[in-house]
């Protein structure tokens, strides 16, 4: 497929820098959208290594709507000590706390982060090694994957939500501008607890049953009884609007994306670490601090560690 470099920017350059560290699906999205509305963009990168693999591919590459365009965005390694003003998180949930860690010294008092990792722990932990920093949740529906080294392909269309208890930042001007479709939410908490229920509810069983998400169309009972448990903890946890009508969402879910494997199906298929600590290992974290009883959760967590434990990945 024909390549081409970077379009020349439509729209003045802002001030402030989007670093991106996570050159992953979503960081790579985002990072392609923000430069080619010509807005500074640099990606963070792990280490040296990974900053000249990237140098010799000449940049990231996108692939949408079937078509491939490099995008030759500048990028430096985690060792770099230039003052941070904005970064944009999208590494796994994982790997989160430790990155900001490494990132804190460049990070001044008014820096801000957009945390983009899927589940909720992470962005705690995030924050809390980086007291005074302004850091902003968000949760996606869009879609992306990588097939090949910085190469990323756009596989589905969504919206993404940012929130905190602040007033919206005016460079969501800037969001709108690269075409990343957003809005502005004051119940960014609700949203999250909400996605973390429907993954709770599908991908542990889709990973057990070893199925597509259609799959667990023949095990509705099971799903339901799930989603009554992860109902009863939304209400507990203080999220009753994020209980509202959740088991026949899991099924619209279920219903719309049968032929696709979930997440964590895809990720435990290809012997790669799991969200599991920030999805199901937070529902039940959450239920035994609050103690509450739900074995079926529990029973799912134990499953899921054993049958993780014997491929020889992580259990957290
Ligand atoms: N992909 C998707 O469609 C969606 C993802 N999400 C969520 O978004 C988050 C990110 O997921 P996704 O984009 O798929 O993940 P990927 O695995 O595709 O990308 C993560 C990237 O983070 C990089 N990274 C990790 N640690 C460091 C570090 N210390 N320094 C520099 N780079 C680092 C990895 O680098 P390296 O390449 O060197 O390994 C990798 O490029 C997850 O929480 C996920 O659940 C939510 C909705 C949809
Ligand atoms: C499609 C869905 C909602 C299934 O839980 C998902 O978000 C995932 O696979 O992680």
């Amino acid at each position: 497929m024909p390549l081409s470099p970077l379009d020349v920017p439509p729209f003045p350059v802002g001030e402030t820098t989007w670093h991106v560290l996570g050159a992953g699906s979503l960081g790579s999205l985002w990072a392609v959208r923000l430069a080619r509305a010509g807005l500074p963009v640099r990606l963070i990168l792990r280490n040296p290594q990974r900053l000249a693999a990237y140098r010799a591919t000449g940049g990231l590459r996108l692939v949408e709507d079937g078509t491939e365009r490099l995008y030759p965005i500048p990028a430096e390694s985690l060792d770099a000590t230039t003052p941070i003003h904005r970064l944009l998180l999208t590494c796994k949930a994982y790997d989160a706390a430790p990155a900001a860690e490494r990132l804190a010294p460049r990070l001044g008092a008014s820096a801000e982060l957009v945390l983009l990792q899927n589940g909720l722990g992470s962005q705690d932990a995030v924050a809390a090694r980086l007291p005074g920093r302004r850091c902003l949740l968000a949760s996606t529906t869009e879609g992306a994957f990588r097939d090949g080294d910085f190469r990323v392909v756009f596989a589905g269309r969504g919206h993404t939500w940012l929130g905190d208890a602040g007033r919206p930042p005016v460079w969501l001007d800037e969001l709108a501008a690269a075409g990343i479709p957003h809005a502005w939410s004051e119940e960014i908490h609700s949203r999250l607890w909400r996605k973390l229920a429907l993954n709770c509810a599908i991908n542990p069983l889709s990973v057990l049953h070893d199925c597509r998400n259609g799959g667990l169309r023949e095990h509705a009972r099971e799903v339901a009884a799930l989603c009554t448990e992860l109902a009863e903890l939304l209400r507990g946890c203080g999220q009753p609007a994020a209980a509202e009508g959740l088991q026949e969402e899991v099924e619209r879910v279920i219903q719309a994306t049968a032929a696709n494997y979930s997440s964590m199906h895809q990720d435990v298929a290809r012997g790669r670490r799991s969200e599991i600590a920030y999805l199901l290992g937070h529902a039940c974290r959450e239920a035994s601090r609050r103690k509450l009883r739900l074995p079926r959760l529990e029973a799912l967590q134990q499953r899921l560690q054993r049958h993780l434990a014997e491929r020889g990945l992580p259990v957290d």
